[in-house]
């Protein structure tokens, strides 16, 4: 991977809660409507994810025809979306509400239409409010030990939700 991404070596630990669901449970979806994970949203990616150890969500996700960017492969800003939203399942762990302010995609590889992606977020720690996440995508039939397709970094800010969507909640 190549990004130029930097990742503080003073991270603070970050701890689950823990009153999270437990570790093999799905992720509660945030909000039914979420373009990532709502299962109310029409058009939406519908993204499963499970809580793993070490503060870690685990989905998989075929990359279906309506996904293509390129001829024949995903496009970009889909496996940005993917990537936003597992690191912003994989904080859940935390028991915070966090928004993304900084998102780094490192594209490896071209994706294939048709690939099952293997999405892995992580919580790398904290600074203050600030998250710090980590995300990889793997093809699902290359086994555990092959390198990712695409890596990400995050950067979220804990926010108090009832200001942040104040203004904005239906
Ligand atoms: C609800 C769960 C959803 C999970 C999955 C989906 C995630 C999403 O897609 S969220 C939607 C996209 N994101 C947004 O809409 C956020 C829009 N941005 C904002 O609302 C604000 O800029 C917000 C909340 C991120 C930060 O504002 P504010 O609360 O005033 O924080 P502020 O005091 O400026 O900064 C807090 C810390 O974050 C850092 N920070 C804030 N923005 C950035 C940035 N862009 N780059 C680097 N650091 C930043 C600050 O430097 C500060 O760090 P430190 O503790 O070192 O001083």
């Amino acid at each position: 991977m190549k990004t130029t991404f930097v990742v503080p070596d003073d991270l603070e630990p970050a701890r689950r809660d823990p009153a999270a669901p437990a570790i093999g449970e799905a992720v509660p979806p945030h909000n039914p409507r979420c373009h990532g994970c709502g299962p109310d949203a029409e058009n939406g990616l519908h993204l499963r994810a499970v809580f793993g150890e070490n503060l870690t969500a685990t989905a998989t996700l075929v990359v279906e025809p309506r996904f293509e960017g390129g001829p024949g492969v995903i496009h970009g800003g889909i496996v940005s979306t993917l990537f936003d939203e597992m690191m912003g399942l994989a904080n859940v762990h935390l028991g915070v509400v966090a928004v993304t302010a900084v998102l780094d995609v490192d594209y490896a590889r071209p994706i294939p239409v048709g690939t099952t992606l293997r999405l892995v977020g992580r919580v790398l720690g904290r600074q203050r409010r600030k998250v710090y996440s980590a995300v990889e995508a793997f093809d699902d039939a290359a086994g555990p030990d092959a390198e990712p397709l695409a890596a990400g970094h995050g950067i979220f800010v804990v926010v108090d939700p009832r200001a942040h969507f104040a203004a904005t909640r239906p």
